[in-house]
């Protein structure tokens, strides 16, 4: 069983060979075949701006922590407002995801990320699941930064360092508030999660970065900038910069689309939080589509446990009539399924079939497995 984050993908190599496959994005006029998805849906995609999207709450708001059950229970996503992250800090990190994605690609691949590495450059991880590509690139980036920015500015990156730190450090308290919101929403109280420490902390939790970049595209209608996924964290709290492409599925309406809100966050509940919660608070399937003239930048916060923890269905949540869904997993164990797995990794860690008939959004999706 892998120990650290960074073995994860020891065992499940993802061979997506950025070198042979690297497309210089912005000298295309035409998408290639190999870029050409559609048709693209057995679900709709309905006026997705007219479409009701998810809960926008006010993290402020006396009532927030129940706000925030009902929408994880709903939606499994919402956005978050005056959630303290100052917007100079959202606008560093933007200008930091330009910064890097506008070097030109031999430089980028200077920092690529290795088949069994877990950060670097390169196109999404999950491309090795699918015969089309993706019209997107990504830097990820677990710990400190300083590395692969000597490796992309050897002179001349402390200021993206910096930036990158510092908004580690402040989505980490994001994300501890917002755990306790969730849990809290639950029934659960400090006491219940003996690692999260006395003071409910969640000393050690892993975490990484996840800039992502999906340049204008020429057919939109028929490219995908990141294919339907859900996340293997606990949560994920995204930043969007004013161009939209985030969509969520819905279950009854389809694809809705999460509009940029100016300084909102979106946070996403992830496959550990699904297995946490015994099913009650499912894991959002979600996708990035592209634009004909925007370029979209979103930055993924995306947060786990520490790596030595297991993490199953918790036992306050669990009865003879709710029965344990989930074996115990800790992250990096999780994150290896899921290269071998993908959208079939939460299935793959289930014990029994749910009494309530539950079915995961991991089933009932069918991706294209290529
Ligand atoms: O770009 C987005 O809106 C989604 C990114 C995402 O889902 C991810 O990085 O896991
Ligand atoms: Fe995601």
């Amino acid at each position: 069983m892998p120990g650290r984050l960074s073995d994860a993908y020891r065992n499940h190599p993802v061979h997506v060979h950025v070198h042979d496959k690297h497309l210089d994005f912005n000298s295309v006029q035409e998408l290639p075949d190999s870029y050409a998805w559609a048709p693209l849906d057995e679900y709709p995609s309905g006026d997705s701006f007219s479409a009701e999207s998810v809960p926008v709450i006010d993290l402020t708001d006396p009532n927030a922590m129940k706000l925030v059950g009902h929408a994880c229970k709903t939606w499994g996503a919402f956005q978050v407002t005056n959630h303290g992250i100052d917007t100079s800090l959202l606008d560093d990190i933007e200008w930091a995801g330009r910064s890097l994605f506008s070097l030109p690609v031999q430089q980028k691949l200077k920092a690529a990320r290795s088949p069994d590495g877990m950060s670097g450059y390169g196109l999404a991880r999950i491309s090795s699941f699918f015969s089309k590509l993706m019209w997107s690139e990504g830097f990820t980036i677990v710990g400190s930064p300083l590395e692969h920015a000597r490796q992309l500015w050897p002179n001349d990156h402390s200021k993206f360092c910096d930036v990158v730190e510092e908004y580690e450090k402040e989505m980490k308290t994001l994300a501890t508030r917002l755990m306790w919101l969730m849990l809290g929403s639950l029934g659960i109280s400090k006491e219940d999660i003996k690692w999260a420490g006395p003071k409910g902390e969640f000393k050690g939790a892993c975490a990484a970065v996840q800039l992502n970049s999906y340049p204008a595209c020429p057919d939109p209608d028929r490219a995908m900038g990141l294919a339907a996924h859900t996340d293997s964290t606990l949560l994920t709290i995204l930043y969007q910069n004013s161009t939209s492409g985030l969509q969520v599925l819905r279950e009854g309406t389809g694809w809705v689309t999460v509009p940029p809100i100016p300084g909102a966050l979106v946070i996403n509940i992830g496959d550990l939080l699904h297995i946490l919660s015994n099913g009650s608070y499912p894991s959002v399937l979600h996708r990035a589509m592209v634009n004909r003239t925007k370029h979209r930048l979103s930055i993924a916060y995306l947060y786990g446990p520490p790596n030595s923890v297991h993490i199953s269905p918790l036992s306050k949540l669990v009865d003879p009539s709710h029965p344990p869904l989930y074996r115990p997993i800790t992250w990096s164990e999780y994150l290896g399924t899921k290269a071998k797995h993908f959208n079939k990794a939460l299935s793959s860690v289930r014990l029994c079939a749910p009494l309530n008939g539950f079915i995961d959004t991991n089933d009932n999706n069918s991706v294209e497995v290529g």
